[in-house]
């Protein structure tokens, strides 16, 4: 790059070959184990580009279970190398673009899941870093009325919520009931079956304090798992998006014919269980939701959490009580 044009990007505050650093601070563990494998770095390697990707500058990302449950060794026979950084939800911008990306370019504000599949050969660097390194098939642009903070909590949970209405071939004047509504997915999955899919009838599990979040998501019916048994309920569904690990007791509350999709736990059949695949396209088909309002990002009140306390937020999630989503921001 030329001196001129390296002082326009500059000018213009978008990074060039010259701007990028050569090392960055990120979270990292190089074992696996408990939250206090987690070190914050500053001395990490910035990714190197394919041609198929861009470099993201991160300004925000989320946590998932799947990050715990990966650094806890869970998924160890198909993991990346380690070390690794962990993080698959991400959104910033583009600072550099790979020779062979057409759709995408230096400036643009994006936001994806940066693992294409979750569990095999997830990203060894993943989002919780200063710069992270994506494929162009992963990645959409922003949605125009939310932030970057608001952004990052959506990709793997909303990727995951689509999915498991897909895979269950939910459609307009069905009835489903989630289980776990207040949850990162299951606040999603209310939404979208609402306001995407034209669900006749949305029922949803939360604990007392989260019943009204859950009706202001879209849920004609909140039910309290702390009071209530949902197999004590007069209605069955023709759907139940099973988001806690009860598959057993979900596949009693279906109707003739009903479908159950668990994203945890065991599985009984008919009941079944898949692993989100990331997807820059349906990312894409959901933004105009999100950018009418109809679909909104929750984030957990207690964040979003600065990025020197990324081990804090892990501690949090792994509560099982997190609200939303857990976001890091600023990075
Ligand atoms: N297969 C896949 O591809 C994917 C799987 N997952 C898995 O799905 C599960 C949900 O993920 P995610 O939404 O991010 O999880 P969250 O961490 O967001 O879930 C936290 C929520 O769980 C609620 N909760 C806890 N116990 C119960 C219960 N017995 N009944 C109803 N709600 C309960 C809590 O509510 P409260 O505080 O009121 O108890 C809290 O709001 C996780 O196990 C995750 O690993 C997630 C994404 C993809
Ligand atoms: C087998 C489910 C596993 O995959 C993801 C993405 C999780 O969060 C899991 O628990």
């Amino acid at each position: 790059i030329s001196a001129s044009s390296q002082s326009t990007s500059a000018a213009a505050g978008v990074a060039t070959d010259a701007s990028i650093p050569k090392e960055m601070k990120a979270w990292v563990y190089s074992e696996y184990g408990g939250v206090d494998v987690l070190k914050l770095k500053s001395n990490i390697a910035v990714p190197e580009i394919k041609e198929d990707q861009v470099l993201i500058k991160v300004v925000a990302a989320a946590l998932n279970p799947v990050d715990a449950k990966r650094r806890q060794g869970k998924f160890k026979a198909t993991d990346s190398p380690l070390p690794t950084v962990p993080g698959y939800d991400v959104a910033g911008v583009v600072v550099k673009v790979g020779s062979a990306v057409k759709e995408f370019k230096e400036g643009d504000e994006v936001y994806a899941n940066v693992s294409e599949k979750a569990l095999e050969g997830p990203k060894q660097f993943g989002s919780l870093a200063e710069y992270t390194a994506v494929e162009d098939k992963l990645l959409a642009l922003k949605p125009n009325n939310i932030d970057f903070a608001q952004a990052a909590g959506l990709p793997l949970a909303i990727l995951t919520a689509d999915e498991g209405l897909v895979r269950t071939e939910f459609s307009a004047g069905k009835s489903i009931l989630v289980l776990n509504g207040a949850g990162g997915v299951g606040s999603l999955a209310i939404q979208l079956a609402k306001q995407v899919y034209g669900a006749s009838t949305v029922a949803a599990t939360a604990s007392t304090e989260k019943l009204e979040l859950v009706r202001s998501l879209g849920a004609d019916l909140a039910i309290d798992y702390t009071k209530e048994d949902i197999e004590d309920l007069p209605e069955k569904f023709d759907v139940v998006f099973d988001a806690i690990g009860m598959c057993e007791k979900a596949v009693k509350v279906i109707k003739e014919g009903g479908k159950v999709v668990a994203l945890t736990g065991a599985v009984t059949p008919p009941g079944f269980r898949f692993v989100v695949t990331s997807n820059g396209e349906v990312l894409k088909k959901l933004n105009p939701y999100i950018e009418s309002g109809k679909v909104k990002p929750v984030v957990d009140p207690k964040g979003p959490f600065p990025f020197s306390r990324v081990a804090d937020a892990f501690s949090y999630l792994e509560t099982n009580h997190a609200t939303g989503k857990l976001v890091v921001y600023p990075i």
